[in-house]
Parts: structure tokens; C-alpha cells; sequence
């Protein structure tokens, strides 16, 4: 792959544009004992993605980096990079993590400390037997486009956290791999360096014109990076789509809950004499059978506090956001949230009423399965 390093050049590739997938998970899993760690996963991205992998801890996200890195192998399905079976459980097949075309950059950034900023960079390349005019020149080429040339002769000791995370992505673009793997780059930096660095890893990303993977527990990053996300929960994909499509139409309840800022309302209630109901509180009409158990999702926009309100929640906490306000609530055990024009007055630990739409956004079953109600 040709990449282009400077900033203002178009990507190689642009996103979807591309024949066939950069990456194609099929039916991959991955088993510790009796532990699915990864638990048959199917999806394909085209060349120019940036896949972010998001999931609460424990979801498989990481090994599901680590066996497209090659670090660990699937014990079932298969794993194609470029059109190429890189791993298959059935065929025992496993390219080693050299000569993928992937690279990874970890958490812990992994530099050799003894090794200046330069020597780094190089490394792999002298690992690929390149010669030297030409990894000099492609390491000032890679700091150059980081923005960390003046660092080259530094040691990692001496530069600072964001900056050694810096040199270990320009190490593993050295080799110009096809495909950027990133194990959540982001969580040793302060909050206001976060946002500067997703944007920056952005940057790069479309500089490159490489395909990336980039796992995540934090929806933010995942909602503002992504053009592909794959939320995971126990070992599979709850649902696979563009950030958008996971904020308009959440395939389940456990999704719905987890993106958006904030996250949408989702509250348990059972249909009587036609309507929503829960704990008593008439929650509007309702198209289901009655004895029907439901879970609603309300966004957070579509509720409102109102004296006159159904629902009854106490006050939990506060917060400005974006020129508006969040208040948040428990009702019954559920977490509600609404969002108010003006900074709310009722006092934490109080009561206060919501008013809740006479059509949910969406309904769930207990299970937390989208049902189509319209
Ligand atoms: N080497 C291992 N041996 C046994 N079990 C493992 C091993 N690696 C991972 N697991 C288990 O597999 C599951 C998935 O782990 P994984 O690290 O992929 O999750 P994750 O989504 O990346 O979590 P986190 O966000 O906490 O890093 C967990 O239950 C974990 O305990």
C-alpha cells in the first residue's frame, strides 16, 4: 500500500471505495476453557474503515484485536484481511503477526527505552531488512506527519506521556501496514489531550488511506471515530452499523442504554387495558396484547419535567451540557434522565415529576429484543 504521509494529501483510498472488504470476520471465536471469550462473530469493513470495537470490559473486544493482530489465535471461523485467510480455526491456519500487514499499537505504548525516539521508529524497519538511506528517510517521514520530528533524538524517558503515545503510533506506521490496530490509545491521557488525540488519530488515519481497528469502551470516542462500530456484549455483536445507525434505531435495549450522550431512558412496564403501564402510572396507549411485558425507551429529549407529570423520579444529580442542562433520576430502580432548556431548580434528593410522550421511542421485550410496534 502507498501511503501518503502529508497531512493535506487526499487518503489513498477513500473510505468504500475499494473492491473488496479490508476486513472479514466470519463465524470467529475464541475459547479459554469453558470461557467463550469471542463467541462467533460475522462482519466485513471495506478499505478506508475506521471499525471501532466498543463494549463494556470483558466483552471480547481486545481479543478480538489481539487474533487480527496475530497475538492469539481463533479457535473457530475465520479472520480475512484483504481477501487473505490470515487465521482459521478449522484449517489451523495462522499468519504470523510480521506479515499481516497489521499494526498495533498498545495501551501500555511499549517503547524500548534505551532506544532513542529515532531508533524506535526504525526498528521495524530494520526488521524488514530495509536499507538504511531509506529508513532514515522513511522515519523523519512518519515523525513528520505525528508533528514529533524534533523529538527524534530524544529518549522515551524524556518525553511525555502523549508524546511516547505519539512515537508508538509513528512506530507502527513505519512499516506502512494496511490495517491500524489500536487497543484503547487514548486511556492514559488527561481529558482534554482525549479529545485533541481522537481528532489527531483522525488525521492520520486519512492520511494513511489504511484501514483502522480501534477498541474502546467509551461510546464517545466510538460515536465521534467510527464510520463502522461493532458493540459487543458477552462475546457477540449486539449490533454492527454507522454511529448513526445505533443512536437512530438501537437493535436492543442493552444498545440503547449504551450510546447517545446521554443515553436513552429504557423503563420496564406491562400493558393493561390497552395501555403502558408501570408501577400504576399510565405510561399511554399501548398496540400489544394485554399481560404484555415491555421495556420503553424514551430519549432523553423527549421527556420533560412538568408538575403535572406521570412519572415521579428522585433527584440523583445535575449537569450543564452543550448550553443545556441534564437532570437525572431513579424511578423504581430505572435511571431516568431529561434534558431541560434552563438549569433545573429541583434540589438533589427531591421529588419531581416527568412528563413522559404518549409514544415511547421504541419497545423492547423483556429480553431486550426490539419489537416492532408501529
Ligand atoms: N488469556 C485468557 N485466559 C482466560 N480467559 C481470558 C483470557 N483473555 C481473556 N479472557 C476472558 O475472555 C473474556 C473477554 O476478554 P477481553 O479481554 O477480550 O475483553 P475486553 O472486552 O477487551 O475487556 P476490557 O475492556 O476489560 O479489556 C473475559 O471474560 C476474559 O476474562
Amino acid at each position: 500500500m502507498n501511503h501518503a504521509l502529508r497531512s493535506d494529501t487526499p487518503p489513498a483510498t477513500e473510505p468504500g471505495t475499494s473492491t473488496g472488504p479490508a476486513i472479514e470476520l466470519v463465524g470467529l471465536r475464541r475459547d479459554y476453557g469453558d470461557t467463550a471469550a469471542v463467541d462467533g462473530i460475522d462482519l466485513s469493513v471495506p478499505v478506508g474503515s475506521f471499525l471501532v470495537l466498543l463494549g463494556p470490559s470483558g466483552c471480547g473486544k481486545t481479543t478480538t484485536l489481539r487474533m487480527l493482530a496475530g497475538l492469539e489465535s481463533p479457535t473457530g471461523g475465520e479472520i480475512r484481511l484483504g481477501g487473505r485467510t490470515v487465521a482459521s480455526g478449522q484449517r489451523g491456519v495462522t499468519v504470523p503477526p510480521g506479515r499481516r500487514g497489521a499494526g498495533l499499537v498498545f495501551q501500555s505504548y511499549a517503547l524500548w527505552p534505551h532506544m532513542t525516539v529515532r531508533r524506535n521508529v526504525e526498528w521495524p524497519l530494520k526488521i524488514a531488512k530495509l536499507d538504511k538511506a531509506r529508513r532514515t528517510q522513511r522515519a523523519a517521514d512518519v515523525l513528520r506527519l505525528l508533528d514529533i520530528a524534533e523529538l527524534a533524538g530524544r529518549y522515551p524517558g524524556e518525553i511525555s506521556g502523549g508524546q511516547q503515545q505519539r512515537v508508538a503510533i509513528a512506530r507502527m506506521l513505519a512499516p506502512e501496514p494496511a490495517i491500524l490496530l489500536f487497543d484503547e490509545p487514548l486511556s492514559n491521557l488527561d481529558a482534554k489531550l482525549r479529545v485533541e488525540t481522537r481528532a489527531e488519530l483522525l488525521r492520520i488515519h486519512r492520511a494513511t488511506g489504511a484501514t483502522s481497528v480501534y477498541v474502546t469502551h467509551d461510546q464517545v470516542e466510538a460515536m465521534t471515530m467510527a464510520s463502522h462500530v461493532a458493540l459487543m456484549r458477552h462475546g457477540r455483536i449486539e449490533q454492527f452499523g454507522s454511529p448513526a445507525d445505533l443512536l437512530r434505531r438501537p437493535a436492543s435495549a442493552f444498545v440503547a442504554a449504551f450510546v447517545g450522550t446521554p443515553p436513552a431512558n429504557v423503563l420496564a412496564a406491562v400493558v393493561a387495558r390497552g395501555r403502558f403501564q408501570r408501577d400504576g402510572v399510565d405510561l399511554g396507549p399501548s398496540p400489544l396484547p394485554d399481560g404484555t411485558a415491555v421495556r420503553l425507551m424514551y430519549r432523553a429529549e423527549s421527556l420533560t419535567l412538568d408538575p403535572a407529570g406521570a412519572l415521579e423520579i428522585e433527584v440523583i444529580e445535575s449537569s450543564p451540557l452543550a448550553g443545556r442542562w441534564l437532570l437525572s433520576g431513579t424511578s423504581g430502580g430505572d435511571r431516568v434522565t431529561v434534558v431541560e432548556d434552563e438549569e433545573p431548580t429541583a434540589a438533589l434528593g427531591s421529588l419531581a415529576r416527568v412528563r413522559v410522550p404518549d409514544r415511547p421511542d421504541a419497545v423492547f421485550d423483556p429480553g431486550g429484543a426490539r419489537m416492532e410496534t408501529a
